[in-house]
């Protein structure tokens, strides 16, 4: 069964050029899809459109067999969805981390002592422990980033999304988050420009280009 199906998808922002021009693209449950593209070539638009977080001018888009055409059925949806911005100020907006990591959770009815359990289980894996009490704004770049990868993963989304994962990270980090998504079960698109990541964690490589993901 296919966990997206996107037929003929046309998109473009108010008054800019068009970034699709019918796009179809089919990625079957389990499957862990890489996306490499040049830059400005639509990846994050695509993640956007997919979350229902922009709406497509024609096409359409069904997630795990049902047609997404109202943003109510898309907002049921994101709740099986971790979308990882590619930009961590987009995504962060609590007062502290731990709360920012938590939202989700607390968000989908979980109690606040298992939400808490399950930050800090995540915290310590991510090495971003200390970090629990500080305001998310004031973080680095790559701390950031591994803070809302955190605030992504703490629901064990059935599918993943995640928008250059890698971007400002050091590689001893980078691994511990290989290990972690290497023992991911449901179904995963992540754009990098990173090669040897997208080798390491996926079962299926796209390249998009000129409007086409095409399977490479
Ligand atoms: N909010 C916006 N308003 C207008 N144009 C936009 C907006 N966001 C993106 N674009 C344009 O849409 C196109 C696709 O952008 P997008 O960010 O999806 O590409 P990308 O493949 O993720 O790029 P990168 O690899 O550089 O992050 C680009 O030409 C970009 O300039």
């Amino acid at each position: 069964m296919n966990c997206i199906t996107v037929e003929n998808l046309s998109f473009s922002y108010p008054g800019h050029v068009e970034v699709f021009n019918g796009l179809s693209l089919s990625i079957v449950n389990g499957e862990k899809a890489g996306i490499r593209a040049p830059n400005g070539s639509g990846k994050s638009t695509l993640f956007l459109l997919l979350a229902g977080l922009l709406k497509p001018a024609s096409g359409s888009i069904s997630l795990w067999g049902k047609a997404m055409q109202t943003p109510d059925e898309f907002r049921k949806t994101r709740l099986k969805i971790g979308l990882l911005f590619q930009d961590p100020d987009d995504q962060l907006f609590l007062p502290t981390v731990e709360e920012d990591i938590a939202f989700a959770l607390l968000n989908r009815g979980i109690s606040r002592e298992d939400a808490r359990q399950k930050v800090d289980a995540l915290c310590d894996t991510f090495q971003i422990a200390h970090l629990k009490k500080r305001v998310p704004f004031h973080l680095s770049w790559g701390q950031k980033r591994l803070v809302s990868l955190a605030g992504t993963l703490v629901t064990e989304p059935d599918l993943l999304m995640l928008d250059e994962p890698t971007a400002g990270i050091d590689d001893t980090v980078i691994e511990t988050i290989l290990n972690y998504l290497e023992g991911f079960r449901g179904t995963m698109l992540v754009s990098s420009h990173d090669r040897n990541f997208l080798d390491r964690i996926c079962t299926s490589r796209y390249l998009l280009t000129n409007n086409r993901l095409e399977k490479c």
